[in-house]
């Protein structure tokens, strides 16, 4: 089984874009956790454009009083960020390496550069007594220096996959994720993924054995406008339980 951890940062896009509290993110959260959803994600970025370290710390709470459900927040681990991940204490904190103006994440972390500084991060996530994960390309030299980090997880950053499946021709790319997965795992690493994985292509990338956790967010909030959210969380979890 793989845990499906919706991202809430379009939910809460869509409550700042007018003066209200509404939609209301924890509410929509407790509404997917009744739903049956393992995991809520938010990435709050340094703008707070989306998800606010304020939405972090309601749903941590929202979390905490439902215990078999994971909180992950991922981010870029400035001091800010890191502060915030020591007073809310999530399940698990996925490190992002994205620069403040980026629209989206879209790279993983190099760490033949940031492997001192990641390191170090690893540690400190790990005495605050929060699993570690990191955002990262399907690149075996970077997989094999992640592993001397000290994370306890990776996070696969799946946009090519999704590119490379909506245009017809995604079996080498998905080849290759499944041989950075495999490494991770023989490494010892848990494997996570996401981005932009949808229902359309979500069975497909879990063909690759031993995914712990996929979050999603943008296209799940998108085809919950379709066909609602309850179909769509119900063809997710179907997805991830097969
Ligand atoms: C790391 C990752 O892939 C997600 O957190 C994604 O970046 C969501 O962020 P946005 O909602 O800002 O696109
Ligand atoms: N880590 C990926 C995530 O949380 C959601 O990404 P997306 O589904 O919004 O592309």
């Amino acid at each position: 089984m793989t845990a499906l951890s919706v991202n809430l940062n379009k939910i809460a896009l869509l409550r700042n874009s007018r003066g209200r509290n509404y939609p209301h993110v924890v509410g929509y959260g407790e509404k997917l956790i009744q739903l049956g959803v393992q995991g809520l994600t938010v990435h709050p970025r340094q703008d707070e454009r989306h998800a606010t370290r304020q939405d972090t710390r309601d749903l941590a709470l929202l979390t905490k009083q439902h215990s078999h459900v994971e909180f992950n927040v991922e981010g870029y681990p400035g001091d800010q960020f890191l502060q915030l991940i020591e007073e809310t204490k999530p399940d698990q904190c996925t490190l992002v390496p994205d620069a403040p103006d980026q629209l989206t994440s879209d790279h993983g972390w190099n760490l033949t550069e940031h492997f001192a500084w990641v390191t170090d991060l690893a540690q400190q996530l790990k005495t605050m007594g929060v699993r570690s994960s990191l955002f990262i390309d399907p690149d075996v030299a970077q997989i094999k220096l992640a592993a001397g980090t000290g994370v306890d997880r990776i996070e696969l950053y799946t946009e090519s996959f999704a590119n490379s499946f909506a245009a017809g021709n995604h079996a080498a790319v998905l080849a290759q994720y499944a041989e950075a997965a495999g490494l991770a795992q023989a490494l010892g690493l848990g494997v996570n993924a996401g981005h932009d994985l949808d229902l359309q292509n979500l069975a497909e990338f879990l063909t690759i054995p031993g995914i712990l956790e996929v979050s999603i967010g943008h296209a799940l909030t998108v085809e919950s406008l379709e066909f609602g959210v309850a179909e769509v969380i119900k063809r997710y979890l179907k997805i991830c339980t097969p």
